[in-house]
């Protein structure tokens, strides 16, 4: 049994977490933290979140120094599922010892620091931290992340995003003049568990936000290798993102070719579903699956790729989970498949 620590477990990343690590048939989970001034030290993750009511035994301690030094020499796997400052701190001396770590941030995506100062708002330092880390899209780098010590796990949006695009980019079936858009929606679980205004239910009402400017627009521009036009939404739902992304191909492309990008891409992929029609956010909402459609118009040229995720799971936790299992050398499905 693999021994694991989270850090970050009373949010919603983190939760999921513990609910995945414990139906892992092959993870044991040790401990869970939260931040060293947090008010939910101390308490059961039982009395935060009512899911997790059968694991009362399990308490919140506050992170340290020396805990994480600890951590570090005697856990397989940390994950770090908190704010993008505390993974910046923290994967460095978490990642000194024998543990491998997972780190649900933006903190260690983006390998340009300048990028990074822009879109993230602090200087990145962490410099051997961000050497090691390698991106968690699962199904995309299974070589390099059965390799790494270091894993960076995606954001929800560019998972979406960067599995409608990069079986075209492969194919190279993408027109190179015209930018992939991107209009995303995200359930507003999308934003964590802290109390804020623009997520408390009365303010919430379907909205564009972070326009030309949000932070995941450099990280997917640098795993599909092209810039794109990415809009996020915020919705009135609680979980899951539909991504609908428009594209230009290169003249005389077929549906067939389309369609046999697909195909290649993710036949042998168990949690990606190709679909006959365009996906639904519910179907997929507390699943680690992707579900995908796209639709080609011959005459025009232009294709509509249409992708749903949950964004607390494949945007998170559980491709957290299909990071872990492939650096421990199993399929990348173990323990989800059958939730
Ligand atoms: N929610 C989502 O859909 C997705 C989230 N992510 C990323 O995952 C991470 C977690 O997100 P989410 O679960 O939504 O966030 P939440 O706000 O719900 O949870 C954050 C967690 O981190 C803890 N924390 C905060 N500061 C520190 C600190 N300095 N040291 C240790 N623990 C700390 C919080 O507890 P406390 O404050 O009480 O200490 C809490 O447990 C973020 O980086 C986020 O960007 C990525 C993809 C999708
Ligand atoms: C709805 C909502 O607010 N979503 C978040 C993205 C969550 C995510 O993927 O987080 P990180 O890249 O920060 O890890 C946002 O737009 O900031």
């Amino acid at each position: 049994m693999l021994k694991v620590s989270i850090i970050g477990a009373s949010g919603y990343a983190g939760a999921q977490l513990v609910e995945l690590v414990t139906n892992h048939p092959e993870m044991a989970l040790k401990r869970t933290l939260v931040s060293a001034q947090s008010e939910d030290a101390g308490k059961s993750l039982s009395q935060l979140h009512g899911r997790l009511a059968h694991l009362s035994e399990l308490e919140l301690e506050p992170v340290s120094d020396g805990l994480i030094e600890l951590l570090a020499t005697t856990m397989d796997v940390i994950f770090l599922a908190t704010p993008h400052q505390a993974s910046h701190k923290w994967v460095e001396p978490l990642s000194a010892g024998k543990a491998k770590v997972l780190d649900l941030s933006g903190a260690f995506r983006l390998k340009d620091t300048d990028i990074f100062k822009h879109f993230y708002g602090f200087t990145h330092t962490a410099d051997t931290g961000l050497a090691k880390a390698v991106y968690g899209l699962a199904e995309w780098y299974p070589e390099q992340i059965q390799q790494a010590s270091v894993v960076a796990v995606p954001g929800c949006y560019p998972t979406a995003s960067l599995f409608a695009l990069k079986p075209l980019m492969e194919a190279g079936l993408l027109d190179e003049q015209t930018r992939p858009v991107i209009n995303a929606v995200s359930g507003v679980s999308g934003a964590g568990r802290k109390a804020a205004l623009t997520t408390s239910f009365q303010e919430v009402s379907l909205q564009a936000y972070g326009v030309l400017g949000h932070r995941h627009t450099p990280e997917i521009e640098a795993y599909l290798g092209a810039p794109v036009i990415f809009t996020p939404h915020l919705g009135n739902f609680k979980r899951g993102i539909l991504a609908t992304v428009t594209v230009k191909t290169k003249s005389g492309t077929s549906s067939a070719e389309v369609a046999q990008a697909f195909d290649d891409a993710y036949q042998n992929k168990p949690l990606v579903r190709l679909l006959q029609q365009f996906p639904k956010v519910d179907d997929v909402a507390l699943t680690p699956f992707v579900d995908v459609y796209h639709k080609l118009d011959e005459a025009s040229g232009y294709a509509v790729i249409g992708v749903a995720i949950d964004n607390v799971m494949k945007g998170a936790a559980s491709q957290a989970i299909q990071c872990a299992n492939l650096m421990a050398g199993w399929p990348s499905e173990k323990g989800l498949l059958h939730l």
